[in-house]
C-alpha cells in the first residue's frame, strides 16, 4: 500500500466449488499450459499497474494449492462465502478499512475461472468504473433472445453475454453489499447489488472473446489452444 495514494484494488474469486467441471479437485487449481487456471487470473492483477492491493477469495480446503498459486505474490487471502455473493463480501470486508478511508477508491472483482483476461480489459473497466461508477464487460450477441418456460421470445435490443472483472466504486459497492447481506438478497452477479441498492448506471465495456470461464471440462481445452496461439 502506498501510502496517501488513492488506489484500485483487484479481488479474485476462487471460493466455488467448480461441480461443472466434474474433476477431483476446484476446477481454478487445474492446469492448462503448465499452470494452474488461478495463477493466470491472479497474474493478471498482481502485476498490473493499475491495480493496488489484490484480494484472492478461497476455500479453507483448497489451502495446499492458495500456497502454491501465491507464492512470490503480494495477495491477501480471505474465505469465501457459500454464494458468489458471499465470497464477494468477505473481500470487501477485506478492504473495508482502506475503502473507508478513502485509500481503494475502486473495487474490481474477477472470476478466478477467467484466466485469459487481458491486462487491457482491466485498464478499460478500471477507467469506465472511475468515470460512470460502475462498469462490466460484454460480448455483443445478436443470437440471445429472452426465454421464459417454453417460449422463446425475439427481441430487438442488443443483449450482452458479461463477462467479468466488473469494477464499482469502492464505497457504494460496499455499502450495497452490507445492505444486501441485511436484507437477505441474494444477486447473479457484481451489477445485481449495484442496480438494487445504488442509483450508479452501470456500463458496459466491450469484453474480450478470449475471456472464457472455465465451466466445463472443454473449456479447459479451448483455453490452452487460446494460450498456446499467442
Ligand atoms: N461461493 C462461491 C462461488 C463461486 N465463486 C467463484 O466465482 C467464479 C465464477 O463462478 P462459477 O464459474 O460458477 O464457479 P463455481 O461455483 O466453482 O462452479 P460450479 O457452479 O460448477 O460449482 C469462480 O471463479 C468461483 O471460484 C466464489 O468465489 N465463491
Ligand atoms: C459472473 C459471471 O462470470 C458473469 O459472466 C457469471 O454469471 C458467473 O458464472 P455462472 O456460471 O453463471 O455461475
Amino acid at each position: 500500500m502506498i501510502v496517501g495514494v488513492t488506489q484500485a484494488a483487484g479481488v479474485v474469486l476462487a471460493g466455488g466449488s467448480g461441480t461443472r467441471v466434474g474433476r477431483e479437485i476446484n476446477k481454478v487449481y487445474l492446469p492448462i499450459a503448465g499452470r494452474p487456471v488461478l495463477a493466470w487470473s491472479l497474474e493478471a492483477f498482481a502485476s498490473h499497474p493499475g491495480i493496488g492491493p489484490v484480494v484472492l477469495v478461497t476455500r479453507p480446503q483448497d489451502v495446499e494449492h492458495v500456497q502454491e498459486v501465491t507464492e512470490g505474490l503480494d495477495v491477501e487471502v480471505v474465505s469465501g462465502g457459500s454464494t458468489r455473493q458471499g465470497s464477494e463480501l468477505a473481500a470487501l470486508r477485506q478492504l473495508a478499512g482502506r475503502i473507508n478511508a478513502g485509500e481503494v477508491d475502486t473495487v474490481l472483482i474477477h472470476d478466478g475461472a477467467r484466466p485469459l483476461v487481458s491486462r487491457e480489459l482491466v485498464a478499460a473497466v478500471l477507467r469506465a468504473a472511475r468515470q460512470y461508477g460502475g462498469a462490466i464487460p460484454g460480448m455483443v450477441s445478436e443470437d440471445l433472445a429472452l426465454a421464459t418456460d417454453e417460449h422463446v421470445i425475439p427481441i430487438s435490443e442488443e443483449l450482452v453475454a458479461v463477462q467479468t472483472p466488473q469494477g464499482f466504486l469502492a464505497a457504494p459497492l460496499l455499502a450495497a453489499y452490507e445492505r444486501a447481506a441485511e436484507e437477505g438478497f441474494v444477486g447473479t452477479d457484481t451489477a445485481s447489488c449495484i442496480e438494487r441498492f445504488t442509483d450508479i448506471e452501470v456500463h458496459w465495456v466491450p469484453g474480450e472473446q478470449r475471456n472464457i470461464k472455465i465451466t466445463f471440462g472443454h473449456d479447459l481445452v479451448v483455453a490452452e489452444r487460446i494460450l498456446e496461439s499467442r
